[in-house]
């Protein structure tokens, strides 16, 4: 099986605060991957270190098989790797429509057949074209988190990089935008790397997880070594009381 995302021993300072300490994780392709732990524990940190957004002080990232340079990331680099954030009020600019939202990346990659793209992606995302000349603040958090994960997928990256992507949303739209995710990951292949800080959606969302405290991976464990009781941290065990269980979804 061949690995999508590699970090190995990397540590990220922040002036003199060290926010990762030696952190590896291994994402193979396809493979959906969840970092979880609680607030400050180094999640967004991580990710934001695969992005080339914080200050790597030493250790190896790979993508794909390839090194990334500590701060400087390649254009293909951006088109294949994809990022959504936690807040969709936030990461969308409310007075532009959904059309202009999704042409943005496009033409940031050169990419030219944006008709069909825009279609594809918002049926997709279960908006049809009926969305695409709508403001984004004309949308609902669940509809614009909607076209945030469009606005990741219309470029066709491999790998997407979630940053809480649904605990900004209601519950019960948290589980449709959840079930979403997943049915997109399957039919496209992709590979997820998610970031939460509640063990009841990585249980449900990823194969894999490393678990996360003070800025280092305190266990990695299958979803079924935690389903099963094969836990060895009482940090884990704490986090799996502290979590809302194992999200609900439809099929
Ligand atoms: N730009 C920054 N400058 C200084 N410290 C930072 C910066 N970004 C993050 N930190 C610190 O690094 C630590 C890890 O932050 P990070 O955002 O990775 O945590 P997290 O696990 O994702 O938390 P949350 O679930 O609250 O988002 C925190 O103590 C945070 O205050």
């Amino acid at each position: 099986m061949s690995i999508a995302v590699s970090a190995r021993d990397v540590t990220v300072i922040y002036e003199d605060f060290k926010a990762l300490d030696s952190v590896s994780i291994a994402v193979e392709k396809g493979q959906s991957y969840g970092l979880v732990g609680e607030s400050g524990s180094g999640k967004s940190t991580l990710l934001r270190a695969i992005a080339g957004l914080a200050p790597v002080a030493s250790g190896t990232l790979e993508v794909n098989g390839q090194t990334l340079e500590p701060r400087r990331r390649d254009k293909a680099f951006y088109r294949d790797v994809q990022m959504v954030f936690q807040d969709p009020y936030g990461s969308l600019h409310p007075r532009q429509t959904i059309d202009r939202l999704l042409q943005e990346p496009l033409a940031i990659h050169g990419i030219s057949d944006a008709e069909a793209r825009i279609a594809r992606a918002l049926d997709e995302v279960g908006l049809g074209t009926g969305f695409r000349f709508r403001y984004s603040h004309q949308l609902s958090g669940g509809q614009r988190q909607r076209v945030a994960i469009a606005r990741a997928l219309i470029v066709e990256p491999s790998i997407l990089l979630l940053d809480e992507p649904t605990s900004a949303l209601d519950a019960s739209v948290q589980a449709e935008v959840l079930n979403l995710l997943e049915q997109i990951r399957r039919d496209r292949g992709l590979t997820f790397l998610m970031v939460s800080h509640d063990l009841g959606v990585v249980t449900h969302m990823c194969d894999q997880l490393a678990v996360m405290r003070n800025g280092r991976v305190v266990e990695h464990l299958s979803a079924s070594d935690l389903v099963e009781g094969r836990i060895t941290a009482d940090y884990t065990r704490n986090l799996m009381v502290a979590s809302k269980g194992f999200v609900r979804t439809q099929a």
